[in-house]
């Protein structure tokens, strides 16, 4: 089974009646709390070998990054983080040289941001397996689903610098790695703020975890929608190609869709630099790319998949 039918036959299982609003297909679980007010519940696993490679990484990064791709899921539906739950594996004995620094890394980037490590299970595993579990809650969640034809798509950040990380690493010791790349890989952050400027004002929005085009596509199939991206309008940083941009993943941007009304709004709302790189369609699923040369082509949705596809240097 692929990533993609795993999660259709998982549909079955799902809890789906009320009060919750949303088990499926969303960047969180949310639940109806109190009136107006919702319930988000995600969870992120980082696994040796898999995720990160030790010859490169430390603790206290992972300790970020794990935070950091949970927190990122409650940014994408305009949650305030709450509570956390740590699940570590660990093939070793719990010594302070490196479980000091992960744990430092960890409630570091969760306190930033208002979220409190509350428990967590611990257990011997093969290689390092660090799980976390984290609740948000917001007013009003953006969904993947509400994308309408009309709307611009918005990202938060440049794209594919964390997956040019991973080319670069196999080649060049890493003094040699360009600044910019070893920042998006070992320090991303996640969108919080961003989240909560648009919770209002977006239609939907995903946060960009295995590739722009995978991502994009998960939009237009939750909304029943088409998208056309403007080449020349993906922005990429220093290092970085097309195909890292595309398809790379790990990059923790948001990526939204927002109606023509609602840009003054954005524009007095937001806290940092936003890039429109293209517009929804009517359709049902096709990514449209306009090329450099002005001509337009249907990409297929590439993107990490655990199970199939993965990008490669
Ligand atoms: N093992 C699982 N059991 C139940 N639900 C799952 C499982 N794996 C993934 N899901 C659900 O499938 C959807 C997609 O998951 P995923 O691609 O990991 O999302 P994200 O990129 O936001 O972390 C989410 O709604 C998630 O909760
Ligand atoms: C050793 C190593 N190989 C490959 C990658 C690239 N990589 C691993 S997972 C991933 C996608 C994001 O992880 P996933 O578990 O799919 O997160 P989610 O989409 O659930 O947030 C990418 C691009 C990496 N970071 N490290
Ligand atoms: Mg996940």
């Amino acid at each position: 089974m692929t990533e993609k039918e795993w999660l259709e036959y998982l549909k079955k299982y799902l809890w789906t009646k009320p009060p919750v609003v949303s088990a499926f297909n969303e960047d969180c679980a949310v639940i109806q709390a109190e009136e107006g007010k919702y319930l988000l519940f995600t969870t992120d696993a980082l696994i040796e070998g898999v995720h990160f490679d030790l010859s490169y990484t430390d603790f206290y990064t992972l300790g970020i990054k794990l935070a950091v791709s949970n927190l990122s899921d409650i940014a994408a539906m305009g949650g305030e983080p709450r509570w956390a739950l740590l699940t570590l594996g660990s093939p070793k004995p719990l010594e302070p040289e490196w479980i000091d620094p992960f744990m430092e890394g960890l409630v570091s980037t969760l306190e930033r941001y208002s979220a409190y490590l509350i428990g967590g299970d611990t257990v011997k595993s093969p290689c390092y397996m660090l799980n976390l579990a984290l609740t948000g809650e917001t007013d009003s969640p953006l969904l993947r689903s509400k994308a309408r034809p009309g709307d611009l798509i918005f990202v938060s950040k440049p794209l594919g610098e964390s997956s040019a990380f991973l080319r670069y690493i196999k080649t060049y010791p890493q003094t040699e790695v360009p600044a910019n790349l070893k920042k998006a890989h070992l320090r991303p952050s996640p969108e919080i703020e961003l989240g909560r400027a648009i919770r209002k004002i977006a239609h939907a929005c995903i946060d960009i975890s295995d590739g722009l085009l995978l991502d994009l596509y998960r939009i237009c199939t939750a909304s029943e929608v088409s998208a056309e991206i403007d080449e020349d309008k993906i922005p990429l940083g220093y290092g970085v190609t097309l195909q890292d941009a595309l398809s790379g993943g790990e990059d923790y941007a948001l990526l939204f869709t927002i109606p023509q009304e609602n840009l003054k709004d954005l524009e007095r709302k937001k806290t940092k630099d936003l890039y429109k790189i293209g517009k929804i369609l009517k359709g049902k699923g096709k990514i449209i790319l306009k090329t450099q040369r002005g001509e337009t082509r249907e990409v297929p949705p590439l993107g990490f998949d655990h199970f199939t596809f993965r990008p490669q240097p």
